[in-house]
């Protein structure tokens, strides 16, 4: 047991005491002159009702690029140490979209076929994949020139952004998954990217229109498994 899980115990007997008073609360607040102002009960629900919606079920129905625009202008707004904003996108859409699925089953080939394990299958798989998307946006950490902070604060600060995207489509009722298969960590898929030995692809966000009604639950086990509160 390590030192901190002391507590253990008191927390597991305390943790339900003041769940319904915050699940009612708003807040609203003047900060340097910014109406801070946040129904918090709606903000908890969109987080827990973010989900990962995979190309099975998008209609094909193209996704405004306005929303997929904020979803951009969202991103940005993630946590980032010494503001490197490591962050970096390229957005397919449209005739973009056969464009990254010729460019991402030709690097698949080159590289399965240089380690013997070349499947057809997963070439048109890979081809075909972008068409199911209204968007897709290439995730990308570009390293910090000076490395001002360690390469895992660059990578964790563009999950953030992602997960800002995630939960402006759930926001808007669109559907999105991260998706990290593929060409995502093959070298030479990175400077079509323009992306240098120290930036690293990290996937791609597949963007489409859910299907009528189709938004799954979510599944997560408790909290109180994960977290050891010290108090005293
Ligand atoms: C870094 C990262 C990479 C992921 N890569 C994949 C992937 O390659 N294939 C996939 O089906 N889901 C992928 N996911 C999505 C997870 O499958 C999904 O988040 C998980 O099933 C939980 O579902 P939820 O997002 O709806 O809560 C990835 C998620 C993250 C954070």
């Amino acid at each position: 047991m390590g030192m901190w899980q002391l507590n253990h115990k008191i927390v597991h007997m305390n943790k339900n005491r003041y769940r319904d008073e915050y699940f009612q609360m708003s807040v609203n607040f003047e900060k340097n002159n910014m109406q801070m102002s946040f129904n918090t009960t709606e903000i908890n629900r969109l987080i827990k009702s973010r989900r990962s919606i995979f190309p099975a079920q998008y209609t094909g129905e193209k996704v405004p690029d306005e929303i997929v625009q904020q979803m951009l202008e969202n991103a940005q707004w993630a946590p980032t140490h010494k503001l490197t904003e490591p962050w970096r996108f390229t957005v397919f859409t449209g005739e973009g979209l056969k464009k990254l699925g010729e460019f991402q089953s030709s690097i698949y080939k080159e590289d399965a076929e240089a380690k013997g394990n070349y499947s057809p299958e997963k070439f048109e798989a890979l081809k075909a994949k972008p068409l199911t998307a209204s968007h897709v946006i290439a995730i990308a950490m570009k390293r910090n020139e000076k490395e001002l902070v360690p390469e895992i604060e660059e990578i964790e600060s563009v999950a953030c952004a992602v997960q800002n995207m995630y939960l402006t489509a759930t926001a808007y009722g669109i559907g999105c998954y991260w998706g990290s298969g593929g060409v995502t960590y093959l070298e030479k898929a990175k400077e079509s990217f323009g992306l240098a030995t120290k930036d690293k692809l990290l996937g791609f966000l597949y963007i489409g229109m859910p299907k009528e009604g189709f938004w799954p639950e979510g599944k997560r086990s408790p909290i109180e498994d994960k977290v050891h509160w010290v108090k005293s």
